[in-house]
């Protein structure tokens, strides 16, 4: 499978080192493009991807194409560089770029899948929500299934549900890493080692979460387990329920979904 990049910042580095290293694209079957040239040498460094003299040059190129720049950017591909993708799976990873706009863009793909990955899938530990524009061929479910599993599990969703799924693994990696951030300085400031903290913080983080995911219980369960009557814990979720932790959690949900919602409404 021949895979073309549009963009290689993060998430565009992120998947193409996944599939290099999972063995699913060969470097010499890999390409890339980007805005300044910076992203496509770092992503040509790192997979051995060949770096594409033009956008349409690239597609020509390509059985799969890959969209990995803002979403702000679906409208600068010209009409030249649409016709190139006759026949090709289009992919897209833009939040909040709906299907309708890729079709409106790339008229003549063979389909076009909207995806929304996330950075770890750098280690192979990333999780993707997907959905397709057409029923998908056979070969187009086994070539998306292929990409896909290279980053780690991948959800089919239905294509209204994109938003709130953008925002818990999309997004999701940014808020878990903003927690260990604010748990190792308040640790800092309270005479704990900062790495030290911060090692806690994670190894703390993929146990409970591991376990939550394993057992299939009631988040609510695992809490009960944890919480000793008026112990440290109470103490502790007390204190963030006081706060307005469940608000804050609902209202930053709904203005992230929003923004989402925003994306796919502007041009
Ligand atoms: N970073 C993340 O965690 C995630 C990002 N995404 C989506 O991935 C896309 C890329 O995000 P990042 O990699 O974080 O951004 P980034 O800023 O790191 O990379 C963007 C890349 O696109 C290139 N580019 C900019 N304009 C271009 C154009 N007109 N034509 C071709 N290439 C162009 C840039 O040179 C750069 O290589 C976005 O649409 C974002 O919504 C989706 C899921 C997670
Ligand atoms: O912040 C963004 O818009 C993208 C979508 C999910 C992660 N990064």
């Amino acid at each position: 499978m021949k895979i073309g990049f549009i963009g290689a910042g993060n998430m565009g580095r992120a998947i193409a080192n996944g599939l290099v290293a999972k063995g699913v694209c060969k470097a010499d079957a890999l390409q890339c493009i980007s805005a300044s040239g910076k992203g496509s040498a770092i992503m040509a460094e790192q997979t051995g991807a060949r770096i594409a003299a033009s956008k349409k040059e690239l597609i020509e190129q390509s059985d799969v194409v890959v969209l990995a720049f803002k979403p702000q950017h679906l409208e600068t591909i010209t009409d030249e560089e649409a016709k190139a993708a006759t026949g090709k799976l289009v992919v897209s990873v833009l939040a909040g770029r709906t299907l309708a706009s890729m079709k409106a863009v790339f008229p003549e793909a063979s389909n076009l899948v909207r995806v929304m990955p996330n950075t770890p899938s750098q280690i192979g530990k990333g999780v993707s929500t997907y959905c397709f524009e057409q029923t998908p061929s056979d070969s187009q479910q086994a070539e998306v299934n292929e990409l896909l599993a290279s980053l780690g599990t991948a959800y089919e969703v239905a294509e209204d549900q994109l938003h709130v799924a953008t925002v818990i693994n999309g997004c999701g990696p940014a808020f878990y890493f903003r927690i260990g951030q604010l748990i190792s300085e308040a640790a800092d400031a309270r005479g704990l080692d900062k790495d030290l903290a911060l090692k806690l913080a994670a190894e703390t983080g993929i146990g409970s979460l591991e376990l939550m995911k394993a057992s299939k219980r009631d988040p609510k369960d695992l809490i009960d387990e944890v919480v000793s009557p008026n112990g440290v814990t109470h103490a502790l979720l007390t204190s963030l329920d006081r706060q307005g932790f469940p608000k804050i959690i609902d209202q930053s949900m709904q203005d992230a979904v929003d923004r989402s919602i925003e994306l796919s409404q502007s041009k």
